[in-house]
């Protein structure tokens, strides 16, 4: 049996034009005038606009840190996801000291099992770069895992040296893997938290202040220029500031295979952030943290001139009353990470396309298309075109909303744009062509997203 999407304005990376799409076994089999046809399920979409449904390349469900662990698992992060218009998502899997890729694959999958709602795959964080897991990369292709993420910060935990970043980045060459980079300087940076705290200085936005907008340029310009070296292809993940930016444009000026996303809050929020009254900054403390207003616009021109393809949410959550709690008298031991899976889109679309600074198009293509394609799910994911999966939106651009954590549906207790307007909301979602979310009510059952195996 075959679903239409009737009378829908549909929206691509590279247009806006009237069509019904035609959906058989969860695949788009069609996108043109007058589909429908007898014994089709047909979904009204007079007034409402056909989207990709999102395609989030940079999520922390479940994942142990700052000895605790994110608050939302593939339950409640995808329920939220789903509820903002996003049908799929790439989560880290981070790799225990001692242990091996492929078990650390293990235990990502094994959090998903049972619990699923849209699709997902897995980044492996390579943090224990002996011989054996560096030639462990070659074989992720094999497993439907095509990128791996290398942290320069966070010593002690997740960093890795130059050496090893060095040596990933050619073995994932020779593989056909993305190597991804958190490009902060963790040594200067771990010199500088420990002055701070001998100071006293333990308030949250010592966090911002101990992690300056330098130490993240200088990151991403050693990253990119070891890339460059080797023709290796490289994504910085989450940008927030005008120096590193000069540093990718530099080397993508020049050829070399370097991508970088931005997410969401870096476009909202300033250093500023961080100290409000009490300890409520704590809610802002991410890395890299907040930086100036001036970044936000620079980040706009990146997104508009391409620099930037790609806005993610670095959805990494933590609850205000039980675990950002845990820094109360020591800013080192706020867990880092904000939420955002479910804001991505309806934020981004407001102060975006409502705010002038990108066309619907250019929303499409930053929050589906272009990251679908750059992880290895182009074709697949991500697109309103013939052969791809139905994972659609349908979005009523003059609904208004009011962002708020009381309605929102993840296990966060907080929301960084709490009380902001929007206009434009995910009413109607599919995935492979299914109703999950209809008028804000869940339909689909746990267990029913799938893993997707991506392409090299
Ligand atoms: N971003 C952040 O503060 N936490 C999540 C882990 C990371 O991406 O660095
Ligand atoms: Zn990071
Ligand atoms: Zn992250």
């Amino acid at each position: 049996m075959s679903t239409v999407i009737a009378n829908g304005t549909v929206v691509t990376a590279e247009a806006t034009f009237s069509a019904d799409v035609r959906i058989d076994g969860g695949v788009i089999s069609a996108v043109g005038r007058d589909l429908g046809g007898p014994g089709d399920t047909v979904i009204d979409a007079t007034g409402r606009h056909v989207l990709p449904g999102g395609v989030d390349v940079h999520t922390h469900l479940a994942m142990p840190s700052f000895g605790t662990e994110t608050c939302d698992d593939f339950s409640t992060g995808h329920l939220a996801a789903a509820m903002g218009g996003t049908t799929s998502h790439i989560d880290f899997c981070i790799q225990p000291h001692g242990a091996s890729l492929r078990s650390a694959l293990d235990l990502w999958h094994a959090k998903a099992a049972g619990r699923a709602l849209i699709d997902y795959g897995f980044h492996v964080a390579v943090t224990d770069p002996r011989p054996e897991v560096i030639d462990e990369i070659t074989t992720l292709p094999e497993l439907g895992v095509t990128s791996i993420k290398l942290f320069l910060a966070y010593r002690g935990t997740l960093q890795v040296d130059d050496a090893a970043l060095f040596s990933c980045l050619e073995r994932a060459r020779d593989s056909g893997v993305l190597t991804m980079v958190h490009a902060e300087n963790g040594d200067a940076i771990e010199h500088l938290m420990a002055g701070a705290i001998r100071r006293g200085e333990t308030a949250p936005k010592y966090h911002a202040l101990t992690r300056p907008p330098q130490l993240e340029s200088e990151a991403t310009g050693r990253a990119a220029a070891l890339a460059e070296v080797l023709g290796a292809p490289l994504y910085v993940v989450h940008v927030s500031c005008r120096g590193a930016l000069e540093r990718i444009r530099d080397v993508q000026s020049r050829g070399a295979p370097v991508t970088a996303e931005t997410c969401t809050h870096y476009l909202f929020f300033t250093k500023d952030d961080l100290d409000r009254d009490g300890f409520e900054g704590a809610k802002w403390v991410c890395s890299p943290p907040f930086r100036e207003a001036a970044d936000h616009e620079a980040l706009w021109a990146a997104l508009r001139d391409g620099s930037l393809s790609i806005v993610s949410t670095d959805h990494c959550p933590f609850q205000y009353g039980t675990q950002k709690v845990l820094g109360r008298g020591d800013f080192t031991r706020i867990p880092n990470g904000v939420p955002g899976i479910e804001e991505r889109m309806m934020v981004l679309h407001h102060a975006g396309v409502n705010g002038g600074r990108i066309t619907l198009q250019q929303f499409v293509s930053l929050t589906a298309t272009a990251p679908a394609r750059r992880f290895g799910l182009g074709g697949v994911k991500g697109s309103v075109t013939v052969g791809s999966d139905a994972d659609l939106v349908l979005w009523d651009l003059t609904r208004d909303h009011t962002i708020t954590a009381a309605t929102n549906h993840g296990a966060i207790d907080y929301s960084l744009y709490e009380g902001m307007h929007v206009r434009g909301v995910p009413v109607t979602t599919l995935r492979r062509g299914e109703v999950i979310v209809d008028g804000g009510r869940l339909i689909a059952a746990p267990g029913t997203g799938q893993f997707l195996q991506r392409r090299t």
